[in-house]
């Protein structure tokens, strides 16, 4: 399925070049009408005419052109892609101003037409504008991984990151000695022990989404299916795929002539067999007195006692319930917003480990030191290993998942420091430059936890209201901020803190030349994924028990997890 879209995709620019031409004086004349406003603009690159600067941005990896344009014009700048109005923000303190303190007007969605409005049959949370529906979606989310309601999820996340030591342990120099290669939109082999990551990951928001887990790793088509789903969103969302996207009034083309819009549907389509199956799901098992703990079922169970056990179609209800496709899409894309990006940081936590050893050696070191090897480390030792901590936020400072945030968009006219903002501007939080600034991060290319390294005082993370003094930027900014952000960092910590507990990694050696074979972190195109979220390109890893009693203690808690499974429940694991 996802090949013929793929396919399909390439072959509509054709007829939209074609389209295009003849709406061309009809842009001209929006181009024009522009510019008699664009006086007080922001600095930025000059574009050309109609298109602006849209020829001068990689669409699939546009981070580091507009990293140089951020050194170039600092704090603030403004382009052109078509006939949208796109402004980036460059410091923490622009970003915290308009995104924090004026979140009022800064809280919509710059929404890609064909990934949102078709594709998702306008229901998709992360693209949702700043209305009724995404507010509804966002409250009741809230009681389910805000700051408290995540504490809750600790428990499930500590058993899931035993069975991630144990299919790294049982992993061991697989993906080193099988030829493994990525498939289509960024598709992972089932035997790469990048599987292993996302397993773990999927299987933490699965429960807390849906009740239930990824309990088998090979031979799971709705695993499969979840990142086919994932893949094909990443590519349609990027900014300037599709010219309908960047061109509204290629919207208006009948169908003959807009052979995206049908492909969309199709992909709207093919994604509702995934996320409205999942509903039909927890439908069917609430309907059989099946009682599960996920945010749907309970949602399910709310929604029917308060007289709506059936609502179809999108939207909300008169009295404001989700209706099922709304429901669909929001569980299924806040599984999309917390599987990948998490997944993708710990594979990136583990190439820095690899390309800086003495980290690796050091962060182990106070590991070894705090927790010993009669036991793995808990939520509880957090404050007690600060150089892990700052690891993890040293790998998001360097490879934010989102390398340009999400972008959001602004609902009135504004101005800042003198500059306009026109309404209905596209706004870019350009999150990998702010945290590459080489004022606030000396050195900034060097992988260096020290920045972070603090003793004495409890663990701060990625939030905090004051922007300059937060670590990094990775999870935006104002109303929009990551709902996940608490349950990503106590995955993150779980499973990191307990990997350089137990597991030794090293990388494969060429036979020939004896030197390992290390992706190098400074090539984007061959060691980083591109897409608007992104991580590292497959690499090999060869995982070892750092003794045997290590060895023992991970098996062992892998034989009592089953039992926890069993009693919570829920499938235990099948290898
Ligand atoms: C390292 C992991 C993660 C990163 C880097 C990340 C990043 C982001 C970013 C950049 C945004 C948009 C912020 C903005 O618009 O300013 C976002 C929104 C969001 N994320 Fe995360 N996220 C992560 C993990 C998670 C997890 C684990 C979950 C859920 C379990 C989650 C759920 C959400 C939700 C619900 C939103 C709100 C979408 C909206 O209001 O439009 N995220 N995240």
């Amino acid at each position: 399925m996802n090949r013929s879209l793929n396919t399909m995709h390439f072959q509509s620019t054709d007829a939209v070049a074609l389209a295009c031409i003849f709406v061309v004086t009809l842009i001209v004349y929006r181009a024009l009408q522009h510019r008699s406003s664009s006086a007080r603009l922001p600095p930025g690159p000059l574009g050309i005419p109609i298109f602006g600067n849209i020829f001068q941005v990689s669409a699939l990896r546009p981070h580091p052109k507009f990293r140089a344009w951020a050194v170039k014009y600092g704090k603030i700048f403004y382009l052109r892609l078509g006939s949208q109005n796109i402004i980036v923000l460059n410091s923490p303190d622009a970003a915290d101003e308009l995104l924090g303190n004026r979140s009022s007007k800064y809280s919509s969605r710059a929404t890609p037409h064909v990934a949102h409005d078709i594709m998702s049959d306008g229901q998709r949370m992360v693209f949702k504008p700043y209305d009724k529906e995404w507010k509804t979606i966002r409250k009741s989310m809230q009681g389910v991984i805000g700051f408290h309601a995540s504490k809750q999820h600790r428990k499930n996340q500590e058993l899931e990151s035993r069975v991630l030591l144990y299919d790294l342990l049982c992993h061991g120099d697989q993906s080193i000695r099988e030829v493994q290669t990525e498939g289509p939109n960024g598709g992972i082999p089932e035997r790469h022990w990048f599987a292993i990551i996302r397993r773990f990951t999927t299987s933490v928001a699965l429960s807390i989404l849906y009740g239930k887990r990824v309990h088998r790793l090979h031979n799971n088509p709705q695993l499969h299916k979840i990142y086919d789903v994932f893949g094909n969103f990443v590519r349609v969302a990027q900014p300037g795929n599709y010219l309908a996207d960047t061109f509204p009034i290629l919207r208006t083309l009948p169908d003959v002539f807009a052979p995206w819009r049908v492909e969309a549907q199709r992909m709207h389509e093919w994604e509702m067999e995934l996320w409205g199956g999942l509903l039909d799901d927890s439908v069917a098992a609430l309907r059989g007195g099946i009682v599960r703990s996920g945010f749907i079922d309970r949602y399910l169970r709310a929604r029917a006692e308060a007289g709506h056990e059936i609502a179809p179609g999108k939207g909300l209800t008169d009295n404001g319930w989700m209706r099922d496709k709304l429901l669909a899409y929001a569980t299924g894309d806040v599984l999309e917003a917390g599987s990948d990006t998490t997944a993708g940081t710990i594979q990136a936590f583990i190439l820095f480990m690899l390309n800086y050893p003495h980290v690796l050696r050091r962060v182990r070191e106070e590991v070894d030191e705090v927790i010993g090897a009669e036991r793995m480390p808990n939520f509880e030792d957090e404050d007690n290993l600060p150089y892990l901590v700052a690891c993890i936020k040293e790998t998001l400072r360097c490879r934010p998942p989102a390398m340009l945030g999400v972008p959001h968009r602004v609902d009135e006219d504004d101005t800042y420091e003198g500059y306009f903002i026109p309404k209905g501007s596209t706004i870019i939080g350009n999150v990998w430059a702010m945290h590459m600034n080489s004022h606030r991060f000396p050195d900034p290319d060097i992988f260096e936890p020290a920045r972070f390294h603090t003793t004495g005082e409890p663990t701060k993370w990625g939030g905090g209201p004051d922007a300059l003094n937060r670590s990094h930027y990775v999870f935006g900014w104002g109303r929009r901020f990551c709902q996940g952000s608490y349950v990503a960092e106590a995955s993150l910590f779980i499973a990191l803190s307990r990997l350089i507990w137990g597991i030794d990694i090293s990388a494969p050696v060429d036979g020939l030349t004896g030197k390992q074979i290390i992706p190098d972190i400074s090539n984007e195109e061959l060691t980083w994924s591109d897409g608007f979220i992104n991580g590292p390109r497959l690499f090999g890893v060869r995982f070892n028990p750092r003794s045997e009693k290590h060895a023992k203690l991970i098996r062992d808690s892998y034989d009592d997890v089953q039992l926890e499974w069993q009693t919570m429940g829920l499938d235990g694991d099948e290898r």
